[in-house]
């Protein structure tokens, strides 16, 4: 496939996702053969990002390839961890218009064509919602993951008026993805990272309403370290997004505390009617 007819890059991070990627490749290609796909398929490839995982997964793009599938495997040895995987992934992808999404099936492989067609010069960004109308978790997701969901998306408020920032499930233009500078590759949440680093107007971003299914094959890798991970990403933004208020509120306390301290020593320890 010429690379000059490849518009769209679909990263898929992975780790020992190897039961899961024959059907999200097969049923990505076949929603994009689909008379009313908005996006040829001939136009779309697919780079799964893996951390090494050695349980057959590079022997399953093998075949997927030779099947005709435009996909291929980045298998990186000295690295791990899901946002720089995606950004790995956005750095190779020949498409302008990249999207991100996880292997497990969670997000589903029959919204690919509407969230690739999504972007556009206007919408730089596309997301994922699972805030949107008409759509709901999946009941099977658990409570205590619904509620870690709703913290985290809560702390995220002050950052964007995005309404699903914790989504995996997004794409952003490549020419915006270069704008953005000291992305935080440790943690999850690269969405959030991006929305704020590169700087994504919130009238530059198409929200997709998608429902959230639960993993079949495999094991979520979301522990309690990522959690902590999350907590020092969000510190992170908050200063890089507000820390000219952060110095003039200091400042601010710091003038008035030396004007008290100042009128303080210089107020008269008798009443003023005492004095000569
Ligand atoms: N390469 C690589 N991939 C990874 C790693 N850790 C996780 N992944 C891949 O990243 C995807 C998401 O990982 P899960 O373990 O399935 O995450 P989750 O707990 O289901 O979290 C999902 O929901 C969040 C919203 O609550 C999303 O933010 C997140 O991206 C993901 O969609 C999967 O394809 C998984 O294989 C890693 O260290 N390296
Ligand atoms: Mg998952």
């Amino acid at each position: 496939m010429s690379r000059q007819t490849t518009h769209y890059s679909v990263i898929v991070p992975a780790f020992r996702e190897n039961g899961n990627i024959r059907p999200l490749v097969t049923r990505i290609y076949a929603a994009l053969r689909r008379g009313e796909s908005p996006v040829p398929a001939e136009q779309v490839e697919i780079i799964i990002v893996d951390d090494n995982s050695r349980d057959g997964s590079v022997e399953t793009v093998q075949d997927l390839q030779r099947e005709g599938y435009n996909v291929r495997i980045i298998v990186r040895t000295t690295e791990r961890g899901l946002s720089s995987a995606v950004v790995r992934g956005f750095q190779e992808a020949v498409g302008d218009n990249m999207l991100c999404m996880d292997a497990d099936l969670q997000h589903p492989p029959e919204y690919v064509p509407a969230m690739l067609a999504s972007m556009s010069p206007t919408y730089t960004f596309v997301l994922g919602t699972r805030y949107g109308k008409g759509v709901e978790m999946d009941k099977d997701w658990p409570l205590y993951r619904r509620i870690i969901s709703s913290g985290a998306r809560l702390l995220a408020l002050p950052l964007t008026t995005a309404s699903d920032p914790m989504s995996g499930f997004f794409g952003i233009r490549k020419e915006s993805f270069l704008k953005a500078r000291n992305l935080n590759s440790q943690g999850f949440k690269i969405a959030l990272d991006l929305l704020i680093k590169a700087q994504i107007p919130p009238n530059a971003i198409a929200e997709v309403p998608f429902s959230f299914g639960v993993r079949s094959e495999g094991e979520s890798k979301l522990t309690g370290k990522v959690m902590v991970k999350y907590l020092e990403q969000l510190a992170e933004l908050y200063w890089h997004k507000f820390s000219i208020l952060v110095v003039i509120f200091v400042l601010l306390v710091v003038i008035g505390f030396l004007y008290l301290v100042q009128t303080w020593l210089g107020s008269p320890s008798t009443p003023a009617n005492h004095r000569y």
